[in-house]
């Protein structure tokens, strides 16, 4: 039975619920026989600002509270950043949709510098993800890293504070929050390589339900879902944690799909790169990771696969 109303779960950040917003304006304008609400929720991964992501569960924890309504009948879907889904769906839930890819790029924000070759020797620099720490600290070893966690707001507030020479954001948070102006440079492929997923939003519902994955599907952009797919492949691939810093980043081009991925070591600044072209994303993903391992990425996930 086509259900009357979908619910969409979303945490309460202001980019949760920008996303969530778009999502179900999108919707409207789809299903206009539909009515549309929004259900916001706390998730632990909200609530624990204190401790890094790795140590505290991983990214699963911006998940959970929002799959336990959709579980219990609370919600029908849920509203994600791609790249805050783990690269493991927990079981009994499917991804019908991923939206559009935004800008990929990370962004370099700072009040007195307008790029990271312009900061002095030694600034202080904040951000609390591997996966950029290990390729500031490779382009610019001399740099003080910070922690910095908490929602876009908080991140500038403590930036403005002076806390920090300058941070790292995803563009695309900043361009959604209407903060596009603070982006300084833009932090991009081929020198600089995005999470798996950033930039896409997801759209989540229970596997179990044909008829809501069916209305939701409608808003799904093929070659956004064949290069996330690839990055997340890869990621896969290479353990899927966040406790190991990966990049990836792949493009549909007239050739078929061209995936490049690193792996990092934050400590040592350390970073293997690799590449290929493919048609299959999960086969990319696959050899790509492989190649990355062939390499010597085994030493730096703490695997020997
Ligand atoms: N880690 C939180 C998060 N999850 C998704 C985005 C940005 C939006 C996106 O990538 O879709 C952000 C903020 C950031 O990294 O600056």
């Amino acid at each position: 039975m086509t259900p009357n109303t979908l619910r969409i779960a979303t945490r309460k950040s202001a980019l949760a619920l920008w996303q969530a917003e778009h999502v179900a304006a999108l919707l409207r304008a789809v299903h206009p026989e539909l009515t549309v609400d929004l259900v916001p929720l706390s998730t632990r991964g909200d609530e624990i600002l204190d401790q890094p992501l790795a140590t505290i569960g991983g990214k699963g924890l911006f998940l959970k509270e929002l799959e336990v309504a959709m579980l219990e009948g609370r919600a029908d879907l849920a509203v994600h950043s791609l790249k805050d889904v783990p690269a493991e769906l927990e079981p009994g839930f499917a991804l019908p949709a991923i939206l559009p890819r935004a800008d990929a790029a990370d962004a370099f924000v700072s009040n007195d510098y307008a790029d990271l070759a312009s900061l002095p020797l030694g600034a202080k620099v904040g951000t609390s993800s591997l996966r950029r720490q290990a390729q500031l600290r490779a382009l610019r070893p001399d740099l003080e890293l910070l922690d910095l966690r908490g929602n876009v707001g908080t991140r500038l507030a403590k930036l403005d504070a002076g806390h920090y020479d300058a941070i790292v954001l995803a563009c695309a948070g900043l361009e959604r929050l209407a903060l596009a102006a603070r982006i300084r440079c833009r932090l991009a492929a081929p020198d600089w390589l995005p999470a798996p997923g950033q930039a896409a939003i997801a759209i989540e519902a229970r596997a179990d339900q044909p008829a809501t994955l069916a209305l939701l599907a409608v808003l799904d952009d093929a070659d956004t879902r064949l290069e996330v797919s690839a990055e997340r492949a890869m990621n896969r691939a290479l353990g899927g944690s966040c406790t190991v810093p990966v990049g990836a980043w792949c493009t549909v081009t007239e050739r078929g799909l061209h995936l490049r991925g690193l792996v990092g070591d934050a400590a040592s600044g350390r970073l293997l790169h690799a590449q290929a072209d493919g048609e299959d994303a999960e086969a990319l993903g696959l050899s790509v990771a492989q190649a990355l391992f062939a390499q010597g990425a085994g030493e730096f996930l703490g695997t020997d696969g």
